[in-house]
């Protein structure tokens, strides 16, 4: 492990922003940090990075009491904060040689960590604009490569992907996942769809409570439930579908409605005669896994 979060504790005032909060991750596998508006998510990451203290606790970093020691551990971190602080009048590459010298790099290594960074997070066009003149992704890609110009072996990204165009959305993961091969890596977000494209390991806290963490496939294959998807030409109707027994209705549109059965062999044979005494046309009927967002639904307000 190259992070370990233990029993981590933290009061805003009265507020208990984080309630023993215990995870860890491990180099060469992406970390999805999830959870709802103001479960924790930054307040964890701040802490972690050095940027907030603990009220009870133990981070380690590379086996390091981060919280005792944070001049060892500085350097071996990289940190893309959620509102991306930068210095807006300062060019792009001003401002990435200025942040190689926080980390007391000599000048002829800045400049090549400089130029390679720029170039894998897509800034060449944009390299010789103050950061004022950026657009929010360019401003992103900037705040990315600052957390990066040091080659830390543990990156923390605050919501790297929020404002991106689709486009810039899919080069910013591409580049996370390159990141990623052979450093620590940790991310939030809200979107879910990233997470199950890149993440190999999940953490869900809510109200400042770890619920969930565990690999990705482990946490959707212990649901043990599978939604089918059944449409129809004809409008559907809730109550044709009682004698289903012991399933969920999931999402229900005009004609078509999702049901989660964690036996989906004999609830697809019920519904197949439910279907036929009813002489639906039947459109399709297909079966899924139950997708993270559900997952993250049902744990987050504890369905
Ligand atoms: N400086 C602060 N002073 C007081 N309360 C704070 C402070 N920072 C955060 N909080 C509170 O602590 C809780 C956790 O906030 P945090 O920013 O860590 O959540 P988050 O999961 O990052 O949320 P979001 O997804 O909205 O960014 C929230 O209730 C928030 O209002």
């Amino acid at each position: 492990m190259s992070l370990e979060v233990s029993h981590l504790s933290k009061f805003y005032g009265n507020q208990k922003a984080l309630d023993e909060v215990s995870f860890s991750a491990t180099p060469g596998r992406i970390l999805g940090f999830l959870g709802p508006n103001g479960a924790g998510k930054s307040t964890t990451m701040k802490i972690i990075t050095g940027y907030l203290s603990a009220d009870a606790g133990q981070v380690k970093i590379l086996g390091e009491n981060a919280l005792e020691n944070p001049k060892f551990v500085s350097p071996k971190i990289g940190y893309l904060p959620e509102n991306n602080p930068l210095y807006l009048d300062l060019y792009v590459r001003e401002f990435l040689e200025f942040s190689g010298g926080l980390y007391g790099m000599r000048s002829s290594h800045i400049r090549s960590r400089v130029e390679e960074l720029v170039r894998k997070t897509g800034l060449s066009t944009e390299q010789h604009k103050k950061i004022g003149q950026l657009s929010k992704g360019y401003r992103q890609r900037v705040g990315l490569a600052r957390a990066l110009i040091h080659d830390p072996q543990v990156v923390i990204l605050d919501e790297p992907t929020t404002g991106l165009d689709p486009n810039q959305l899919v080069e910013i993961r591409n580049l996370i996942c390159e990141i990623a091969k052979n450093k620590t890596l940790i991310f939030s977000t809200h979107i879910m769809q990233e997470v199950e494209a890149i993440c190999h390991d999940v953490v869900i806290i809510n109200k400042g409570r770890i619920l969930a963490a565990s690999p990705l496939s482990e946490l959707k294959a212990g649901s043990g439930q599978v939604e089918l998807i059944l449409e129809t030409e004809e409008e559907l109707e809730l109550m044709w579908f009682e004698k289903l027994g012991k399933v969920k209705f999931g999402s229900k549109g005009n004609q078509q409605l999702v049901i989660e059965t964690a036996d989906p062999v004999e609830t697809r044979k019920v519904l197949m005669q439910l279907i036929a005494e009813r002489g639906l046309n039947l459109n399709s009927l297909n079966q899924s896994k139950k997708n993270l967002e559900t997952l993250f639904r049902e744990i987050t307000q504890n369905l």
